[in-house]
């Protein structure tokens, strides 16, 4: 941040300098302008990953409403630009309440829908926006000889307010959702994230600085017309510079709205006019993405970073033991978890049939099975992850099974994946620390990593033997490494279940021990295990009861005594054979 205090100061005093330089003033005024729109854009498709490619609208929407209230009460455009910020998060809260219910492109291609149906509501509603004659606003009252100074400066700081309200952003929980939402949408569902409210949010606060924007620049060109305001090309602008500087960054979008408006006014002078602009853009837009697919920020950090040397961790001890408090709430010995009946198709093919699971409070029950039997399918549907054909999932006395999954999560259901799914842009303590325990506003809005849950995360990291790795990039970790990280990420969350998808798949053997002490540890806590597991000595010494599954329903369930010799389980699971080798 300090590197940026003194280009960042230098533009602050360039118009008391150079009052009259009107031409350069423009350049850098519009420069501004495209970085606030590129930085607000950055929230929703940098940090959360969701490309708008209609962003612009948003800056017609807030012209709109300064020229419509401009006309009608005379309001001058600076003073409505509070309220083109507020129609335009108004009409991303009414767009994204709809879209973003949804997963992955369709948000993509219905913002450029909704870019093109606003030029034509605005060219076709005649009444309101004097149709494709447009509006002619009221001339600035101020001299004309420093006429873009006023302009210069309102533009500045909305772009170190989009700035500042960016960073805050990503120091929060908030942002770290986003950014969980980008990594892996499903995941960040599993940890508490509710990805529905956090991308609306997301949606709107990356409008609101845009449509503030929309109103001044109204004022700066005076005129206002449906194509103008809603054009394509002003989205594609905004999508390059963050492109060009760096999305998911702060910065990138900033430098990246310097270099394409600086290189579009190039073009504009030397190049013959808007046309070649058009030309430049989508040159430029497949040069980034085919040699620059991080932007230029994140290139130049790769390339700082590589010439650094890289501290070596010693990993020696690393295993070493530690023990965790839990808090887990007292209840009566019983059922935690009930699937009741439940059955998943996919096409022709029967995942999970008609399928009655118990597991009682207190217990580490196994679920084991040959490959392909249904059982992370059955994990998928009792955490949310997919939904039932039918039948009904009972957990902690409340029926869940049309509850989203991170309310599940909040309930105190947690879940480690087959392959492990850690956040890879995070460090592995910014992964622990990222599940949120409710779905309160103020749990939302507070530090990413702060006070007691740092620590809390910290000792987590430390009771399965990783603290020294905290500030590690967990992609770096091995992977049973990563799985002993997701283990502490679930118990971040406080949970009561916990269900463990092949924890000892494809882990070092000095590990499965250790993974074995964590859950019987955390097991004499209180904390309830449902454990999907291949390692059947690992299984039969651990858990109590075990549950057979085969073609998607249970077919045995007993103590590992009674499974270990049972003829159905030889004959379903191993055959008889490999049965008594692998017991052996
Ligand atoms: N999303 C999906 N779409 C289509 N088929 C699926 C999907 N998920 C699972 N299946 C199919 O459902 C069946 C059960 O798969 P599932 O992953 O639940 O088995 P599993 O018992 O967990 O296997 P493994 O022990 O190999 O992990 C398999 O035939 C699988 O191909």
């Amino acid at each position: 941040m300090k590197w940026a205090a003194l280009p960042l100061a230098a533009l602050v005093l360039y118009p008391v300098i150079r009052p009259f330089d009107a031409y350069q003033q423009t350049v850098l005024l519009l420069a501004f302008l495209l970085a606030v729109q590129a930085v607000s854009w950055n929230i929703i498709s940098g940090y959360a990953g969701y490309v708008s490619l209609g962003h612009s609208a948003f800056l017609g929407l807030g012209s709109y409403t300064a020229g419509i209230v401009g006309v009608h009460t005379g309001l001058n455009p600076f003073l409505a630009a509070p309220l083109g910020g507020i129609v335009a998060v108004l009409g991303a809260l009414v767009l994204g309440a709809v879209v973003l219910r949804a997963r992955g492109h369709a948000f993509v291609i219905i913002t450029i829908a909704l870019l093109l149906a606003m030029q034509v509501v605005a060219t076709n509603w005649s009444s309101l926006t004097n149709g494709s004659n447009g509006i002619t606003l009221e001339l600035p009252f101020w001299s004309r000889d420093f006429q873009n100074v006023p302009f210069y400066y309102f533009f500045l700081l909305l772009m170190f307010a989009a700035i500042g309200f960016s960073w805050a952003i990503r120091r929060t929980k908030f942002g770290t959702g986003l950014v969980a939402i980008r990594e892996d949408e499903g995941k960040a569902a599993a940890i508490g994230v509710d990805t529905t409210r956090y991308k609306i949010v997301a949606f709107c606060c990356s409008t609101f600085f845009v449509g503030m924007a929309g109103a001044g620049y109204a004022y700066f060109l005076t005129f206002l017309n449906p194509v103008g305001a809603f054009g394509i090309l002003g989205s594609v602008t905004i999508v390059l510079a963050a492109l060009v500087g760096g999305r998911g960054t702060l910065w990138g979008p900033v430098i990246g709205a310097f270099i394409v408006q600086i290189a579009s006014e190039l073009a504009t002078v030397y190049g013959g006019g808007s046309q070649s602009r058009v030309l430049l853009f989508g040159v430029a837009l497949v040069l980034v993405v085919l040699f620059l697919p991080a932007g230029l920020l994140p290139a130049i950090a790769a390339r700082v970073r590589r010439g650094s040397t890289v501290e070596f961790i010693d990993q020696s001890g690393a295993l070493a033991s530690a023990r965790v408090e839990v808090h887990v709430p007292e209840a009566p010995p019983g059922p935690i978890l009930e699937v009741r009946g439940v059955s998943k198709g996919f096409g022709g093919l029967v995942a999970v049939d008609g399928t009655d699971v118990t597991v009682q409070r207190g217990s580490v029950t196994a679920l084991i099975g040959p490959n392909g039997s249904g059982k992370t399918t059955l994990f998928n549907l009792v955490t949310g992850a997919m939904r039932a054909d039918a039948g009904e999932i009972w957990f902690d006395g409340r029926r869940i099974d049309r509850l989203p999954p991170w309310t599940r999560g909040h309930l105190g259901l947690g879940r480690t994946f087959q392959v492990t799914r850690l956040f890879r842009s995070m460090t592995v303590l910014q992964n622990v620390v990222a599940p949120l325990p409710d779905a309160r506003w103020r749990t939302m809005l507070a530090g990413a990593v702060r006070g007691h849950e740092a620590d809390r995360a910290r000792e987590l990291l430390g009771f399965v033997g990783l603290a020294r790795f905290a500030d590690q990039p967990a992609g770096s970790l091995s992977y049973g490494q990563q799985k002993l990280v997701e283990l502490a990420q679930v118990l971040m969350m406080e949970p009561k279940l916990v269900l463990l998808d092949e924890p000892a798949g494809g882990v070092n053997p000095s590990l499965v021990g250790r993974i074995c002490d964590i859950v019987r540890g955390l097991n004499e806590q209180g904390v309830t295990f449902l454990v999907v597991e291949h390692n059947i000595p690992m299984v039969l010494g651990l858990c109590d009861p075990v549950v057979v599954f085969s073609r998607g329903r249970p077919i045995a369930e007993g103590p590992p005594a009674a499974i270990r010799n049972d003829p159905l389980v030889l004959d379903a699971y191993l055959g008889e054979e490999a049965g008594a080798d692998a017991y052996a």
